[in-house]
């Protein structure tokens, strides 16, 4: 389903990877301030991501945990063309990435809603900027389908500023899911939820991802939400020159509840290994921040 070794055409199961990344690196130049200059101190450049390797098979829901700031958005932005790797390279189904595209929807943590326009509206602009050939009817009826997957019906006309921040990111999910692409990115996209919206959400994504079935790659902070949803489950290191640690097989039968999976010895298991490795990364992380104020 997924590798993160060595032979990226296909997986480990032998089957097509439909994405892959190879020797990634991701390397922020660094930026002279004034003080930089008045000081004539040289400022160096921040190597983020370091030697990423990663293969992914269709139809697989991959979560990638790690500390704070280790760069998953980082990750996840190159996957979505936004941002351009320094070195190495990302392939969806063989084709380079090299700029945003239909065939990735993403989802981000602060919705990206237009204030102006209605939840119906933003989600056929999203389909007319992809589709402008389809009529407005067909338009239409694409935004019907998706509103009523996400449970917005009765929502259509009111615009982000009349919605709740649950019911934005459904507007979120639901546009990014009415461009049909291959692969969907969710960077925290219920980060900004409170837990019981949030926990209505994950079950929403379950039940979405059991009819839909598609690649879906999600950035997480959540232990719990990454074993709820996940088949594979990747761990990065903390930064600078952040790696991939591992790759975690979640292997519950679905559909999944939290209730059932608390049942398995396994899901305990997995639990706190996911808890020791971020707590040992953040540990770290705060022990060289100490080091260096002193
Ligand atoms: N445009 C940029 N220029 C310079 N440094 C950057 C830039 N974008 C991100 N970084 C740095 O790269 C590292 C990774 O950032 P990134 O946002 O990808 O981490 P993250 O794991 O998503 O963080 P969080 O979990 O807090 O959301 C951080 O140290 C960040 O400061």
């Amino acid at each position: 389903m997924i590798s993160s070794h060595t032979d990226l055409s296909t997986s480990t199961t032998g089957i097509s990877a439909q994405l892959v990344l190879k020797d990634v690196f991701k390397v922020f130049p660094g930026r002279q301030t004034w003080q930089d200059k008045l000081l004539k101190r040289s400022s160096s450049d921040f190597i983020a991501l370091s030697e990423i390797n990663l293969t992914i098979e269709p139809n697989t829901f991959v979560s990638i945990i790690g500390p704070s700031g280790c760069g998953k958005s980082t990750l996840l932005n190159i996957i979505a063309g936004l941002t351009q790797p320094t070195h190495g390279e990302v392939l969806l189904n063989g084709v380079p990435v090299d700029r945003p595209g239909p065939d990735r929807g993403v989802v981000f943590q602060n919705y990206s809603l237009m204030p102006w326009m209605t939840v119906a509206e933003n989600i056929r602009f999203a389909i007319e900027t992809v589709q402008p050939n389809l009529s407005i009817a067909q338009q239409k009826d694409i935004v019907r389908e998706y509103i009523d997957l996400v449970g917005l019906h009765g929502a259509e006309h009111k615009h982000p500023h009349e919605l709740s921040g649950g019911m934005k990111q459904r507007v979120g999910i639901a546009r990014a899911l009415s461009i049909n692409p291959q692969i969907l990115l969710m960077d925290e996209p219920f980060g900004a939820l409170d837990a019981l919206t949030r926990g209505f959400l994950q079950d929403e994504i379950e039940r979405i991802w059991e009819q839909h079935r598609k690649t879906v790659v999600l950035i997480t902070h959540s232990i719990e939400e990454a074993l709820l949803l996940s088949d594979k489950i990747v761990m990065m290191s903390r930064g600078p020159a952040a790696q991939i640690v591992e790759v975690l097989d979640v292997p519950f039968p679905r559909p999944r509840s939290r209730e059932a999976l608390d049942q398995y010895p396994r899901y305990h298991e997995l639990k706190a290994e996911l808890e020791h490795h971020l707590s040992r990364e953040t540990r770290a992380i705060e022990e060289s921040r100490l080091q260096n104020r002193s």
